[in-house]
C-alpha cells in the first residue's frame, strides 16, 4: 500500500515537472540566439588591462575583428602589441575616457559599425561611504554607468546598419557586488546595479534590431585593477567578498565570451556566481527554459541559502566592530 502511494506521488510529480518543463519551453523569450563572433568587429572598452584584456586576446584568437578603447595610449599600445605576439592578429586601439561623449562618438564613428560591444571599462575604489569623497563616488558611477550609457547610445546607430545583419551583442561588465550589496561597496555597487536596469530595459529596446544584451557578473578576478584596489579595501569588504572564489582574468574572458556568443543575458563566472544568479535572477529575460525550470524549482530554497549568507555576513559585522572597541 505504502509502494503504491509513493509511486502515485513519484508519478504525479513527474507529471507536474514535466508539465511545467513544457509549459516554460512554450513561453520563454526572448528566443534563443548565437552570435557569431568569427570576422566581426568586437569593440571592448578597457580592452588595455585585466578582464578587457583577455577578452580581446581571447577574441582575436577566435578570429575576430577587434577594437579596443581605454584612456591610456602607452598602455593600449602594449596590448596592442601583446595581442600581436600571442595571436598574430593586429587590433586598433582607440583612446578616449568614457566620461567624454564627443570622445567616445569620435572614436566609434571611427571605428566603424560594430557587431558586438563588449562595455568592460570600470573603476572601483571602496570606501565606507561616510568617509569617501563625494568625487570619488561620482567618478564610479560616471565612468561605470554613464560611460556605459555613452558607448552604447554612441554605438547604437552602427550597430543597427551593420553589415551582416546577424546577431548583434552587447555585453555589460557588471559584477556580483552588481547582484548583491556588499560593505564598502555602496558606490561600486550602486553603478552596478544601475547597469541591471539599464540591461533589461535595453534589451527589450533593441530585440527588434537582432541586438541580444549580456550581463556578466565575475567575482573578485586578479588583475592589475584589483591589485590597485586591494591597496585600500576596508578589511570587511575582503572578508565578505571572500564568500565567493576568486578567478583568473582569462577563465573570466572564457566564461563572458561563451555567454555572449549564447545570448544569454544573465552571465554568471564560477560555481557561487551560478547559485547568485539565480537567487537574484528577478524579472530578467531568461532564454533557456531549462535554466527558467531550475530558476523557478531553486527560487525557494535559495533564499533560505541566501538568508544564511546574511546572517553569516551581519555576523562577521559584528564580530569586527565587537573587536575593534
Ligand atoms: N577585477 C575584479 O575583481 C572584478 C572586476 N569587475 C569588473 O570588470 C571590469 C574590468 O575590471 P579589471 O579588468 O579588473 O580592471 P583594470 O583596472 O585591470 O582595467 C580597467 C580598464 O578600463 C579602462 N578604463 C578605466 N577607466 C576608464 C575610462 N574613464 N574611460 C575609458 N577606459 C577606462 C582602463 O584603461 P585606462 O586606465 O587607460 O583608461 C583599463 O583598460 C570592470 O568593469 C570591473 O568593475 C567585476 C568583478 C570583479
Ligand atoms: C544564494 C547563494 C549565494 C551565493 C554566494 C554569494 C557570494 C557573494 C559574494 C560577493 C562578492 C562581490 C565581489 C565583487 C568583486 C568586485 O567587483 C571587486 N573586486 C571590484 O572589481
Amino acid at each position: 500500500m505504502a509502494d503504491l502511494s509513493l509511486a502515485f506521488f513519484s508519478l504525479v510529480l513527474l507529471f507536474l515537472s514535466l508539465s511545467l518543463l513544457i509549459f516554460l519551453a512554450f513561453i520563454v523569450r526572448p528566443h534563443t540566439v548565437k552570435v557569431p563572433i568569427k570576422n566581426r568587429h568586437v569593440f571592448i572598452t578597457g580592452g588595455s588591462s585585466g578582464i578587457g584584456l583577455a577578452l580581446a586576446q581571447l577574441a582575436a584568437s577566435e578570429g575576430a575583428q577587434v577594437s579596443i578603447l581605454a584612456r591610456n595610449t602607452i598602455r593600449l599600445e602594449e596590448a596592442k602589441e601583446s595581442i600581436r605576439l600571442s595571436t598574430g592578429r593586429d587590433v586598433a586601439i582607440f583612446s578616449a575616457d568614457v566620461r567624454d561623449y564627443g570622445a567616445v562618438k569620435k572614436a566609434i564613428e571611427e571605428a566603424g559599425p560594430i557587431d558586438v560591444l563588449v562595455c568592460n571599462q570600470g573603476i572601483f575604489v571602496p570606501q565606507e561611504l561616510e568617509t569617501q569623497d563625494i568625487e570619488e563616488i561620482k567618478f564610479m558611477i560616471d565612468v561605470n554607468l554613464t560611460g556605459t550609457f555613452h558607448l552604447i547610445k554612441a554605438a547604437l546607430p552602427g550597430m543597427k546598419n551593420r553589415a551582416d545583419r546577424g546577431p548583434g551583442s552587447i555585453a555589460i561588465m557588471s559584477s556580483q557586488a552588481g547582484q548583491v550589496g556588499i560593505y564598502g561597496y555602496t558606490a561600486y555597487s550602486a553603478s552596478k546595479f544601475g547597469l541591471k536596469g539599464l540591461a533589461e530595459a535595453l534589451q527589450q529596446e533593441v530585440i527588434g534590431e537582432n541586438i541580444h544584451v549580456s550581463l556578466i557578473f565575475p567575482p573578485d578576478t586578479e588583475t592589475p585593477g584589483f591589485a590597485e584596489e586591494n591597496k585600500r579595501r576596508p578589511q570587511l569588504t575582503s572578508i565578505l567578498a571572500a564568500s565567493s572564489g576568486s578567478m583568473q582574468a582569462d577563465e573570466v574572458a572564457k566564461k563572458a565570451l561563451n555567454g555572449l556568443k549564447s545570448g544569454d543575458f544573465i552571465v554568471p563566472c564560477n560555481f557561487e556566481g551560478f547559485f547568485l544568479s539565480i537567487a537574484t535572477t528577478g524579472l530578467s529575460p531568461q532564454r533557456s527554459f531549462r535554466m527558467a525550470f531550475v530558476e523557478v524549482i531553486a527560487a525557494g530554497i535559495l533564499r533560505v541559502v541566501g538568508l544564511c549568507f546574511q546572517w553569516n555576513w551581519y555576523g562577521s559585522i559584528e564580530k569586527f566592530l565587537a573587536e575593534k572597541k
